[in-house]
């Protein structure tokens, strides 16, 4: 049988148009789609900690608008001033979450272009940020359909695909990573299926990434996170896929809490297991996974369902919403320009310097 046919267009997280930005709320997926309106770069700061937007390209892509948002309204004709003022506005957006680097990635680009651009008067240098915030949008989605077309030929036909947390459309300006592989495949003609991860304890496996795959008509089965072990046992699983938030120079990848434990189950049943990430989620400046920061979230995640109290009053709660998966239990590091295997320290220095 024929792969289904996807409709490429309908899921983007991130609305920007005629200075106006409005965001999906990712919170309350898959009960309610809500679009939020932004104006401020405040707000796109509260957004991103509070996850209405999560996921690192997304989080990156809505860094970049929050900044033209502040830049916009800055009120000075001194271009030195300004560069100041948009420091201090990066700093308050750097501050919403430490793990995905592509947060810092896109924060770094803005600057960079202001810096480049200093001998020109402030409103050229608004418009221009304006065009660089839309660029980092458009961007992103073409990278991800680029990274699918790289990494389909590593998923037969067929193949019973697991993957974690959610690496799709919403997680990106659209399309998606892990499930842009996905997405390529089917379109290639195979037939895919995938079982998604429930993802504890913010649910994005459950809640984003069974939602976008049943909007797209891919068959996707969910599973409880402690399922994968038993499945992989009865040879349901034939291969991994997942995102990722920073991948160090020596290919260390530190993606949702549980990829580790995923990855010990796939080398241990011989299941290959990848990552898919754009070049902005490779942080060559971090040697291995042990330096790259891990962002510890609210107990109340873990201790509440909605208002639903799930663990006893005053417990003592753990929760890292990251782990780092060391560079030997990755089979191969997809990326748009191509897929690292093997030496990762090499290849991704490679990749790097490819355009
Ligand atoms: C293409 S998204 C890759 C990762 O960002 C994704 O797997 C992930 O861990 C998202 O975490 P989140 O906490 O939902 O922002």
């Amino acid at each position: 049988m024929a792969g289904c046919q996807i409709d490429k267009s309908v899921i983007r997280p991130i609305r920007f148009f005629n200075g106006k930005a409005q965001m999906l709320d990712q919170r309350l997926l898959p009960a309610e789609e809500v679009w939020l309106n932004y104006n401020t770069y405040e707000e796109v700061a509260e957004a991103i900690r509070s996850m209405v937007v999560r996921g690192a390209p997304a989080i990156g892509v809505a860094a970049a608008i929050g900044v033209w948002f502040g830049v916009r309204d800055i009120e000075t004709e001194s271009t030195e001033e300004f560069y100041a003022e948009m420091e201090k506005i990066c700093d308050v957006l750097a501050a919403t979450r430490p793990t995905a680097v592509n947060l810092f990635w896109a924060l770094e680009r803005m600057k960079r272009f202001a810096h480049a651009n200093l001998d020109r008067t402030v409103l050229e240098l608004k418009i221009g940020l304006e065009y660089e915030a839309l660029a980092i949008t458009q961007e992103d989605e073409k990278l991800c359909i680029q990274l699918g077309k790289q990494g389909e030929g590593l998923i037969p036909d067929g193949a019973r695909v697991l993957t974690h947390c959610n690496a799709g459309a919403l997680a990106t300006a659209g399309y998606g990573t892990a499930l842009g592989v996905i997405r390529a495949a089917v379109d290639a003609g195979k037939k895919i299926s995938v079982l998604a991860d429930e993802t504890r304890p913010f649910n994005q496996g459950s809640r984003l990434t069974a939602w976008e795959l049943k909007k797209d008509n891919i068959p996707v089965t969910l599973i409880c996170d402690n399922m994968a072990g038993y499945l992989m046992s009865k040879g349901e699983i034939d291969c991994v896929i997942v995102g990722a938030d920073r991948i160090a120079a020596n290919g260390d990848v530190a993606n949702k809490i549980g990829t580790y434990t995923v990855a010990v189950l796939a080398k241990a049943h011989k299941i290959p297991f990848y990552v898919a990430a754009p070049m902005s989620t490779v942080d060559l400046s971090l040697s291995d996974g042990s330096l790259i920061p891990i962002e510890e979230r609210d107990a109340r995640e873990i201790t509440h369902l909605k208002d639903i109290q799930l663990a006893p009053e005053g417990i003592e709660v753990r929760n890292p919403a990251f782990d780092v998966t060391p560079n030997e239990l990755v089979t191969a590091i997809i990326t748009e320009r191509g897929v690292a295997e093997g030496n990762y320290q090499q290849e991704l220095a490679a990749l790097a310097n490819k355009r």
